[in-house]
């Protein structure tokens, strides 16, 4: 196995209030499906608390940072920059060599010898406009489709491609709460002593549900 390598989700632009909910959403997005780290927007502060909240109750390890040098950091970043835009070359083309470059080809992996240390991974999700100077410094423009939809799906589905479904397996350290898989109920119990919280179940899972939602005050569509 090649050593470890962190793949980091940047939300590149934030307009508060009317961005709250989608930058929260790619944070948690970024969390549940298998990223190191999220880097918001300095001035996205709420989207912030809220990721790192949800982490403290259902586990990590997740970090998120603020940053106001987003430029910077797509500029200077040591390892393998990928833009997720409608314009892009196809996922399902490019997903392959992208996997190979940060170590997750399987079949890569099992060559040993010859096979290239695997890099960091930045994958960019923009908001409003992107400037093209990010075009051009990605090494990969990566289109999830060629339809316009949403950083949020845009970045599930590129995250769920480059670790080919592994990340659904993860298991969540520090966790407070976990919630038990089943086909009908919202049972969450205590994930150190696995005890049900038999008469909370339903307000916790609310909570989650509440907390998830707090960026959205519908303060308009994009
Ligand atoms: C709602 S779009 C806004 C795009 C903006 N109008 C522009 O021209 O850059 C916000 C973000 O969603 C992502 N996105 C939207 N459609 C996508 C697609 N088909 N594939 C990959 N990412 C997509 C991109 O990261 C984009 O920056």
């Amino acid at each position: 196995m090649h050593e470890a390598r962190d793949v980091v989700v940047l939300r590149y632009g934030h307009r508060p209030g009317r961005d709250d909910r989608m930058t929260t959403h790619v944070g948690l997005t970024a969390r549940a499906l298998g990223a190191e780290r999220v880097v918001f927007p300095d001035n996205a502060g709420q989207s912030a608390e809220t990721v790192r909240d949800i982490t403290d109750r259902f586990g990590g390890p997740f970090d998120v940072e603020l940053r106001g040098d987003q430029k910077a950091i797509v500029r200077n970043f040591e390892g393998v920059v990928v833009h997720l835009t409608m314009y892009g070359e196809r996922v399902q083309d490019v997903e392959s060599e992208i996997r190979e470059s940060v170590g997750l080809d399987t079949a890569i992996e099992s060559a040993g010898d010859g096979a290239s240390a695997p890099q960091n991974l930045l994958v960019v999700v923009g908001g409003e406009k992107v400037p093209w100077a990010l075009y051009e410094r990605a090494d990969y423009n990566v289109g999830v489709t060629n339809q316009p939809h949403s950083e949020v799906a845009g970045l599930a589905v590129f995250l769920d491609r480059l670790f080919d479904g592994a990340e659904l397996e993860r298991e969540w350290t520090d966790a407070d709460r976990r919630v038990v898989p089943e086909a009908t109920g919202k049972t969450v119990v205590d994930a150190g002593t696995d005890e049900t919280r038999a008469a909370d179940e339903t307000r916790d899972a609310g909570e989650a549900d509440e907390t998830i939602d707090s960026g959205d005050e519908t303060r308009g569509s994009r």
